[in-house]
């Protein structure tokens, strides 16, 4: 299977939100054709109404790929609509949060290759990165078309085990959410100081965008790029002494949010 099956066969997505648009926004975008894409979404969004996809039509027969982008807590009411995929010659290719390849397999079938994936929301401006694990189903075609499929919207990591997905999904999937909190509190924590509001926020938007894709490309790790900014008894490591408080600082607060999430996610394996 290649890509240029799925505009063949079609690619049907149960569900287009925030995640969902993001990953077809960058499908597009490397060239999928919008009348291969089939989107079965009760509330549509602007945007995906003038994508050219067909939005509640009829599904292909033999779809090359189905993506499941449903909130874990409608997986059960959903799932049924595509119960007809499940006959072993579409690849089912989940970015569900908790929801375990077990559950897919108890509702379409233990021979229906399913790809288990989490992306993140970086993925609508081809940022993302996405960790992916099949079950034995899934052929080694099939899971070169779906790391295919997900590099068109990042980076991509096979997991060893689906037991690495909690962890995984407290990292990456949720890690956005982090790192714009961090980008509001130090725009805030700027303004406290006696900045404006829009002059606070252009200088925490273009650090944390700009660190970022240091600490991607830089040779030096994250560590030795912290202490390059840190001038011994400077303005840097008085702040540091604050955020690297063993008791009261990130490594311990960041501990416990992620932490946070993975116990969510382990919930979430029961809907
Ligand atoms: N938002 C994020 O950053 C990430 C989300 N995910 C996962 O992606 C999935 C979707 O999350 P979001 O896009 O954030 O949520 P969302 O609420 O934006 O999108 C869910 C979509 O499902 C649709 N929907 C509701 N009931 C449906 C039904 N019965 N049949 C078909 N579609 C239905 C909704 O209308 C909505 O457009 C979740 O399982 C989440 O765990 C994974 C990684 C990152
Ligand atoms: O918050 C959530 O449950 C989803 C999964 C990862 C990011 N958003």
């Amino acid at each position: 299977m290649n890509m240029n099956d799925v505009a063949a066969r079609g690619l049907v997505m149960l569900g287009c939100g925030k995640m969902g648009s993001a990953m077809l926004s960058g499908w597009l975008r490397s060239g999928l054709p919008p009348s291969s894409v089939y989107v079965i979404d009760p509330y549509p969004s602007d945007w995906l109404k003038t994508q050219g996809v067909h939005i509640g039509a009829d599904l292909p027969e033999h779809p090359a790929v189905a993506v499941i982008a449903v909130k874990p807590q409608m997986m059960a009411e959903a799932l049924p609509d595509v119960d007809a995929l499940g006959d072993g010659e579409t690849l089912v290719i989940s970015v569900a949060a908790g929801t375990p390849i077990a559950t897919f397999e108890n509702v379409l079938g233990s021979k229906t290759p399913i790809v288990r994936a989490m992306p993140n929301t970086p993925a609508a401006i081809g940022r993302g990165i996405t960790a992916l694990v099949g079950n034995g189903n899934v052929s080694a075609g099939a899971m070169d078309m779906a790391e295919a499929l997900l590099l068109s919207i990042g980076q991509c990591v096979r997991l060893e085990s689906e037991d690495q997905m909690d962890a995984v999904t407290a990292v990456s999937g949720s890690g956005p959410a982090y790192v714009f909190h961090l980008i509001e509190t130090l725009a805030a924590a700027g303004e406290a100081e006696g900045l404006p509001p829009a002059l606070a926020m252009d200088l925490a938007k273009a650090t944390v965008g700009g660190a970022g894709e240091l600490a991607e490309t830089a040779d030096d790790d994250p560590t030795q790029l912290r202490i390059n900014v840190t001038s011994p008894n400077g303005t840097t490591q008085a702040a540091l002494d604050v955020l690297m408080d063993t008791e009261t600082g990130f490594p311990r607060l960041l501990q416990r949010a992620v932490a946070a999430a993975a116990a969510r996610s382990r919930e979430l394996a029961n809907g």
